[in-house]
Order: C-alpha cells, then structure tokens, then sequence
C-alpha cells in the first residue's frame, strides 16, 4: 500500500462536542504531529486579503472586528441561513485543503514524523476524506454532547442544537468512519483509546511506509 502524500495520514471528525479535540490533544502528548484544520481555517480567513474581501461581500464590513474575525457574528448568520453557510464553506475549504497537503508533503520530505493526523470538523462534507488515508470519528450521546459544550463554551442548549442540525447526522459519519470511538466514558477510558491508535498507526506507518 502506497500512502496517499508519502506519510501516513489520519483524519479526526466527529460533530460538535464529540471530543475530537481532546483525542487530539492526547495524540499529540503521545508526540504526534496534529493539524488543526479549524483554527487554519480561522487563520486564513483573516490573513488571506483576497479571501476576506469576498468574506465580507457576503456578510458585511461586520464580518471583521480590527482584522480579527467576528466570530459570533458569522456563526449567528450562518448556523441559520445554508445558503451564506455554503458560500462561505466553498471560499474557506479548498484554501484550507490546499494549505493541509502542501504541509503533508513537508512532512513526508523532511521525514519529521512517522505519520500525520488532522483535526477537522468537516472532512466528510468538504469532501477531503479522499485525500486521507484513514478517518477516525469521534461521537458520544447526544445528551452527553449537549452538556459538554454547554459547560466548554457556557452557551445555551438551543446555541448547541443549532450547529447539530446543520451538521451531518453523526450516524451517517459512524458508517463512513474506518475507526469509530464512542465517547461516553470518562477521560481515562479516552486516553487509553487514543493510546492504543498511537501505537497502530506507528506499527502501520512501518509495514507499509513509502520508505
Ligand atoms: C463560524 C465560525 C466563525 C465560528 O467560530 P467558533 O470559534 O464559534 O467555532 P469553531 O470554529 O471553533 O467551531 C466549533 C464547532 O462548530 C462547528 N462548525 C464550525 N463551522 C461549521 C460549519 N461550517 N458547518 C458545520 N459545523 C461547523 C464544528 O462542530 C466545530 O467543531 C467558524 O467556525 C468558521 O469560520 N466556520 C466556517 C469555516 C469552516 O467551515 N470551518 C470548519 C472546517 S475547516
Ligand atoms: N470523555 C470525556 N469526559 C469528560 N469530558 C470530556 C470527555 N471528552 C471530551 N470532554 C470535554 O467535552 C468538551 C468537548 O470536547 P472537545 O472540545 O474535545 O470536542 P470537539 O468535538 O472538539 O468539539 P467542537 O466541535 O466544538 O470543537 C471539552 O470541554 C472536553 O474537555
């Protein structure tokens, strides 16, 4: 098997408050490389010019508070109009793949690390998946999630159940996941998971390693 940019490559998913952070928070204390693509995202969207001009096309001068994004402000407008949403994903999401790969690529050149893993809420919908080559997903129960990112961003449950409806339904992403982790459990249980991947994915990165 030949992997897809010359290292091994993961992809964490999972929808809000599933935990895909903190599964990447203890990959990366085990001394893997993490790439977060949603504050790469964020990145872009306020050093790119050309990008935020037509960002605020679409939502205003108010889409920018001092050069830095308006995070409540964009959230509120496209977490309750698809359209805006769709606009604004097909301006940030090629930007971002683009910028992942040509980091995929340093990293199989230098040979820095055995393989790579990347954060991203929407690898299935941005259609990115195919440049992976395995997708972990991470979900708990409904309930679960709510609470969680309630107490995390001290928001309403109706601030919650807004992102969830427009997010993919959780068991769509369970079935097209190649390794499924349910995150009811304590953070233990967790870590003890995400350690267990961290040994697989170095024993695969050796067996079938471009190298
Ligand atoms: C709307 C923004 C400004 C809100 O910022 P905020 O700091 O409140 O949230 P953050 O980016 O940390 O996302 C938190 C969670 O919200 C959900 N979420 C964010 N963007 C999206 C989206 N376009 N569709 C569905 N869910 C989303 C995810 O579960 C994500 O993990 C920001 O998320 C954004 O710019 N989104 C559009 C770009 C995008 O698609 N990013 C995600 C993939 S690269
Ligand atoms: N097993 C667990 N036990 C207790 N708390 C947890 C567990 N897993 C995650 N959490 C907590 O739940 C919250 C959400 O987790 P996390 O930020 O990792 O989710 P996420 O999927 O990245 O969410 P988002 O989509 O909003 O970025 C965090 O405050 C985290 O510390």
């Amino acid at each position: 098997m030949q992997f897809k940019h010359g290292i091994l490559t993961i992809g964490v998913t999972g929808g809000i408050g599933s935990g895909k952070t903190t599964v990447c928070r203890f990959f990366e204390e085990l001394g893997a490389k993490v790439i977060y693509a949603d504050d790469l995202a964020k990145r872009i969207m306020e050093e790119d010019e050309n990008l935020k001009k037509k960002i605020k096309k679409i939502f205003g001068e108010e889409a920018y508070i001092g050069g830095k994004l308006n995070r409540k402000f964009i959230a509120d407008i496209i977490f309750s109009d698809e359209t805006k949403k769709s606009k604004l994903e097909s301006l940030v999401h090629p930007a971002v793949i683009r910028e992942i790969i040509s980091e995929f690529k340093k990293i199989a050149r230098e040979k820095s690390y055995d393989f790579v893993i990347v954060e991203a809420a929407l690898i299935f919908e941005s259609g990115f998946d195919s440049e992976l080559d395995y997708i972990i997903v991470v979900d708990a129960d409904e309930e679960v999630k709510i609470k969680r990112i309630m107490e995390r961003d001290n928001c309403s449950r109706e601030e919650v159940l807004n992102r969830m409806k427009m997010q993919m339904d959780p068991a769509k992403k369970r079935e097209l996941a190649d390794i499924f982790i349910q995150n009811d459990g304590d953070i233990e249980t967790l870590r003890n998971k995400v350690k267990f991947l961290y040994s697989l994915f170095q024993k695969i990165s050796k067996l079938t390693g471009d190298s």
